[in-house]
């Protein structure tokens, strides 16, 4: 069949691949790097002041000639153009993919049914910003007349996790005479615990939803609505003042009760997981003000035109990408371990775990086959020192393959006597022992009791990354962000997947709209679940009536 795709195993680089994986499989990374002594360097790319050094995967040159014909051969470079084209990449919900297009600068143009979607960015981002200074001045009053000093983001997933990472990330160019909150579970104590101590006068809700009707969302903006009436006097108009709305979808916004002067637009071709650098992120440019956000737009840029330009073997997106794919699908590593040694950082592993974990988590391809390799990777990971006295045991001595990505600052942005050299040669040691480890005769001849080697021995040949920023800025995290989006892509293109759907999460919110009245309904019919399901929703009912 001339037209039939084929099937990734069966591609020529996959087989050679393969083949050349059993050459690799038993080297250890202390051999490698005693055979090449400029490992170090010339497995080291740079591009847009990132540094990448991927010298400590368990690689060779072969290995990068092979990933990158694996790349070629599959289409990689059309789908990167695809992308920038606005073509309807996410071929499943028939939408382009144009996250790239809303760190486009000023001038430039992606036509998408006729528009240019980049001067549509820029109007919200001017709006955003007007908005933004007003705030920040104190010139926008709340309903009694008193300035702002309290944001309280209502979101989730995209509309939450982008927006906490950055504020965290952050908060050293932020105004730290704001109140910055994000509630987004609908556990009810996430909201009350957030405006317990706020003052409903100075106090400004961003309901952030890019359907505006994801359930917890609504459940909490609704909350947040109560709270500021309950607090300001009953009255509607107050609503005005103290809500704002980002959303794609103005008549549930003017459903809900906001007026649409106050909605920042988005559109459906930004995916929820790649939209903190759309509208969404309104509550990180009121944190750090419309240039520093307009200088985060800038770092995404520039790593947007470095993975759309540069070769790939030179291409710090696209090598992560292909690395992942042969820790994972060759190595069988079934996690990967992301560990920022920068304490602002420390929302980054969870943020990355829904880039990553709903972008790759497929098994099926695009044209609906089900995958015979293993796809994406769970993201995992803690801020370092920290998970150096928690999980890193298991990384360093127990039996799973853990490829870690370390991500570090040269500068600090709190110097502080030597906290920052402490932490750095942390960093630098983790992956130096990860990688050549300790061996039986290194222990005994520190005098180790005989019975006591095999318990400190390191085996060492655990592939890492290190990721090395200059300075913890906007512009570096709009690069780091990007990097990783890229990354991501550049693992979807190899495996066939489309990144950009999310069916996965629908099955479980359609069952627990089925659940709710049998839940709240006193009178409620005996629920017909499987026998688990019941018991549990009685065991619910029961406790709820005494
Ligand atoms: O922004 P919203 O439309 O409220 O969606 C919030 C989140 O919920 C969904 O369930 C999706 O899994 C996420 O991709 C999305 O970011």
């Amino acid at each position: 069949m001339a037209n039939t795709i084929p099937s990734l195993t069966s591609r020529p680089a996959w087989k050679a691949l393969e083949a050349h994986y059993q050459t690799l499989r038993d080297v250890h990374l202390r051999r490698l790097f005693a055979d090449d002594p400029g490992r170090g360097e010339s497995l080291t790319a740079e591009a847009v002041g990132v540094v990448l050094d991927y010298s400590k995967n368990r690689i060779t040159g072969d290995t990068l000639d092979l990933l990158v014909r694996l790349a070629e051969d599959c289409g990689l470079r059309g789908r990167i153009d695809a992308m920038f084209r606005g073509e309807r990449i996410n071929e499943t919900e028939g939408r382009a993919v144009l996250h790239v297009a809303l760190r486009m600068p000023k001038g430039s143009s992606v036509e998408l049914d006729g528009v240019n979607v980049v001067t549509q960015v820029h109007t919200v981002l001017d709006r955003m910003a007007e908005f933004c200074t007003k705030v920040r001045s104190g010139a926008w009053k709340g309903h009694t007349g008193k300035r702002i000093r309290a944001v309280v983001n209502v979101g989730i997933g995209g509309s939450d996790l982008g927006p906490v990472m950055a504020y965290e990330a952050l908060r050293h160019y932020s105004d730290r005479n704001m109140i910055f909150r994000f509630v987004s579970n609908i556990d009810g104590t996430d909201f009350v615990e957030a405006v317990r101590d706020l003052n409903p006068a100075e106090t400004l809700f961003i309901i952030s939803s890019k359907t505006f009707t994801t359930l917890e969302t609504m459940t909490n903006g609704h909350s947040a609505r109560e709270w500021l009436l309950a607090g300001l006097g009953g009255d509607v108009k107050a609503v005005a003042k103290h809500c704002v709305a980002v959303s794609t979808n103005a008549s549930e916004v003017a459903k809900f009760g906001i007026d649409p002067a106050n909605m920042f637009e988005f559109w459906d071709w930004v995916g929820g997981r790649y939209s903190m650098d759309s509208a969404i992120g309104l509550s990180t440019m009121l944190a750090v003000g419309p240039e520093q956000f307009r200088s985060m737009l800038s770092g995404f840029h520039q790593m947007d035109e470095h993975f759309r330009t540069a070769p790939f073997r030179r291409n710090l997106p696209a090598l992560m990408g292909l690395l992942a794919v042969w820790n994972g699908d060759f190595f069988g590593a079934d996690t990967a371990a992301v560990l920022p040694y920068d304490q602002y950082l420390k929302r980054f592993p969870a943020y990355l775990q829904q880039l990553t974990m709903e972008s790759n988590g497929k098994h099926v391809t695009l044209e609906g086959a089900k995958t015979t390799y293993q796809t994406g990777a769970v993201f995992w990971g803690e801020p370092g020192t920290n998970g150096q006295h928690s999980f890193y045991q298991l990384i360093h001595q127990g039996t799973k393959l853990i490829p870690c990505d370390f991500i570090a600052c040269m500068k600090p942005l709190n110097p502080l006597g030597r906290h920052h050299d402490l932490l750095i040669a942390n960093v630098f040691a983790q992956s130096e022992a990860l990688a050549f480890g300790k061996t039986a005769e290194e222990v005994r001849g520190e005098g180790t009791a005989e019975r006591l080697v095999p318990h400190r021995v390191f085996e060492g040949n655990r592939p890492s990354n290190t990721i090395l920023l200059e300075r913890l800025t906007p512009e570096a995290l709009g690069k780091l962000v990007a990097l990783y989006e890229h990354s991501v892509f550049t693992q979807g293109a190899v495996w066939g997947i489309n990144c950009f759907d999310q069916w996965g999460v629908e099955l479980g919110k359609a069952l627990a709209q089925r659940i709710v009245p049998e839940l709240e309904r006193a009178e409620a019919p005996a629920p017909a679940h499987d026998s688990s399901t019941n018991h549990l929703i009685r065991r619910y009912r029961a406790a709820k009536t005494s």
